[in-house]
């Protein structure tokens, strides 16, 4: 049985009705590693939602199929799904009455019996993943009162909880500051390789990735994945085809990239 996510011949996209399909990726042939942090990465609009809501059942693929360890996940029911994934968004959720700490411990819903009751040992895994985002001071906050940032650092939290063997986040930085980001990115590294988990992250933070991730899956415009270490995708030269623009240019010795001087005159 092979371990990991595996994603075959799969075109992921949009049925529009009247039989018409809008294919937004097609044909990927790519595994996400146990113990790795991969990335997918690409320009505005190139499919990095899509992909992610339908490796996660969010919506159904156009073709191929999914599996994780060797398990085809749209064989898999709602409840046996929770049991191996869990999903971070960004959108905005109305958390109601609930503290921190009760949030965190929806998370272990999926493995306990029918009256939903904690356990010592899902206690004792709510709080580890607290401390795990770092957010002990938070526990005991109503939700709503919280700010963006740190309700991101809750809903990793019961994602944790859940103790998935495949994590999802959807452009997880998208509230945090710049050190936040920074931090984010290390956590979401650390629980891929401290607790053998498969992860996978749709994110904006091209160069942070190029630096933390273990493997990218980076979408042009044209509807493909290119798949590979960042330095192997470096060398292939496909980061600076796919986001080199009439403004921005990739460097591949810095793995920065830098704006070009303008027509105007203006040099940065
Ligand atoms: N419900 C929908 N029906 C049809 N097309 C859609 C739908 N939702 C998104 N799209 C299209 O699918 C393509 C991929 O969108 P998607 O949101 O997956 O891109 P993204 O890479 O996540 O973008 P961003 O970086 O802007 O968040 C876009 O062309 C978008 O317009």
């Amino acid at each position: 049985m092979s371990r990991g996510l595996r994603l075959e011949q799969l075109t992921v996209g949009y049925r529009l009705g009247w039989g018409r399909t809008k294919e937004v990726v097609r044909d990927i042939d790519v595994t996400a590693r146990s113990g790795e942090l991969t990335a997918l990465i690409g320009p505005n609009g190139t499919g990095k939602s899509t992909l992610l809501r339908t490796i996660a059942g969010l919506q159904k693929g156009l073709a191929g199929s999914i599996s994780l360890d060797g398990n085809d996940l749209a064989r898999m029911s709602a409840s046996e799904r929770a049991r191996h994934q869990s999903i971070v968004l960004t959108e905005r959720v109305a958390p109601g009455r609930l503290t921190a700490r009760e949030l965190v411990g929806l998370g272990r819903h999926p493995h306990t019996g029918f009256d939903g009751r904690l356990s010592a040992r899902d206690h004792r895994i709510v709080e580890e993943s607290i401390a795990a985002v770092g957010a002990a001071e938070l526990a005991d906050r109503d939700l709503a009162e919280l700010s963006d940032g740190e309700r991101q650092r809750i809903m990793t939290a019961r994602a944790l909880a859940q103790q998935p063997r495949l994590l999802l986040m959807d452009e997880p930085s998208a509230f945090l500051d710049a050190p936040g980001r920074v931090a984010q990115a290390g956590l979401v590294r650390r629980i891929a390789t401290q607790q053998d988990v498969v992860v996978v992250i749709s994110t904006h933070e091209v160069e942070l990735m190029l630096q933390l991730a273990d493997r990218l899956w980076l979408l042009d415009r044209s509807g493909n994945l290119h798949d590979g270490t960042p330095a192997e995708l470096v060398e292939r030269g496909i980061l600076a085809d796919v986001f080199d623009s009439e403004d921005l240019a990739f460097d591949p010795v810095t793995g920065t990239f830098r704006l070009v001087a303008d027509a105007a005159g203006w040099s940065p």
